[in-house]
């Protein structure tokens, strides 16, 4: 699940293997787009980290990274 800390929206996942990862990434920049809103994250093989935050409200949490935190649950 999501935790909030130092404003920020953080979930970790881990898939089987890269192609599971970056397929995962793939449907995740697919929705950041259509919502103009972009996560900071990080890949190393079949692990992705996400951090959400609005960086146009001085980088703190609101309502479109809850949003697309929702959104991307939906993508597992
Ligand atoms: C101009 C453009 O719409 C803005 O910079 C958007 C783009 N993507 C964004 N992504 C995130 N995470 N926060 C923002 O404030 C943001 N702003």
């Amino acid at each position: 699940m999501w935790t909030e800390t130092d404003n920020k929206l953080y979930r970790k996942f881990e898939f089987a293997n890269f192609s599971e990862a970056f397929a995962f990434m793939t449907r995740v920049a697919i929705e950041a787009e259509k919502m103009d809103h972009h996560p900071l994250w990080t890949n190393v093989w079949n692990k992705v980290e996400i951090w959400l935050s609005t960086h146009d409200a001085g980088d703190i949490v609101t309502e479109k990274d809850k949003k697309l935190a929702e959104r991307i649950n939906k993508l597992l």
